[in-house]
């Protein structure tokens, strides 16, 4: 049975006189736990798919039900962490991650069972040490580390992660990565995640959405990684499955359905 299950879910826009249908007839299903990545080039639609999900735009036909259910507007059981990490500037680290805990267990917890739910998640990303600090006094590695903390202290359903790692150098990504491949692990998260890189899609997921170019775009093809867990981002350099899955997928985006910048 799928756990999240995006239905015939067609979508489109409308700007004045024009209209635009971005994602036509996808369908896909995610079960409990599992990790998939969508790929595509820019302006295929990975982001609306998202907030689809999200429940931040609506499906123009179709619609997404999370464990069995319709879902059809924003809820805590669907977390989201964007690229550009979206914390309050005006709160500390630890009181971005309460306003989270506080909205959904004010009912269920007591104050200090948030207050320990709280400093549990900061330490599940290894950021307790800030906890005082103000986002603009930390590195942007640390302020995604939060936002991360802040989408799992809401214990959601579904992790959505809009190019999570997008903004970040080259070694505080891998780094991350490293984080989310081990939070996964650990909790079982069912995890979907927007990706432009490739390196990123094969280590992290189980499978690989890849998306035709827009517009009306579609699932063009789903690629299963089977490498097993725990994964270790250097014994896979050379590991075959991981070079053929690699492969598959830049011949998928960089052959198949190559990138033509519109005029
Ligand atoms: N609110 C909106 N109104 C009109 N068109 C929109 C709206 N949101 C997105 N679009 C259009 O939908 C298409 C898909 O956008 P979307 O951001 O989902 O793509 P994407 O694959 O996430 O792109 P990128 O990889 O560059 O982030 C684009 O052509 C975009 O211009």
């Amino acid at each position: 049975m799928a756990y999240l299950k995006l239905d015939h879910v067609d979508k489109t826009f409308t700007r004045g006189t024009t209209t635009t249908e971005v994602l036509k007839d996808i369908n896909l299903s995610i079960a409990k736990g599992e990790y998939v990545s969508i790929i595509g080039h820019s302006g295929c639609g990975k982001s609306t798919m998202l907030n689809i999900v999200a429940g931040l735009t609506t499906a123009t036909t179709g619609g997404v039900l999370l464990e069995e259910r319709e879902v059809n507007s924003p809820g805590p059981d669907r977390a989201v962490v964007f690229q550009n990490h979206s914390l309050l500037p005006w709160l500390t680290v630890y009181e971005n991650v309460r306003l989270g805990v506080d909205k959904v267990f004010s009912k269920t917890k007591t104050r200090a069972e948030r207050d320990a739910w709280t400093l549990h998640n900061l330490n599940l990303v290894q950021m307790t040490h800030a906890k005082d600090k103000r986002p603009n006094e930390i590195s942007g590695g640390m302020k995604q580390r939060v936002g991360i903390a802040r989408a799992l202290a809401m214990e959601p359903k579904v992790l959505l992660l809009d190019e999570p790692f997008g903004a970040l150098d080259a070694l505080t990504r891998a780094h991350l990565q490293d984080s989310v491949m081990a939070l996964h692990q650990k909790l079982g998260n069912t995890i979907l995640m927007i990706t432009h890189d490739v390196d990123e899609a094969v280590l992290l997921s189980d499978r690989i959405v890849m998306m035709t170019n827009g517009p009306s775009a579609r699932i063009g093809e789903v690629l299963d990684v089977a490498l097993p867990r725990p994964r270790k981002r250097l014994d896979l350099a050379t590991n075959a499955t991981y070079v053929k899955c690699r492969q598959r997928v830049l011949e998928f985006l960089y052959e198949r359905h190559r990138f033509v910048e519109a005029a």
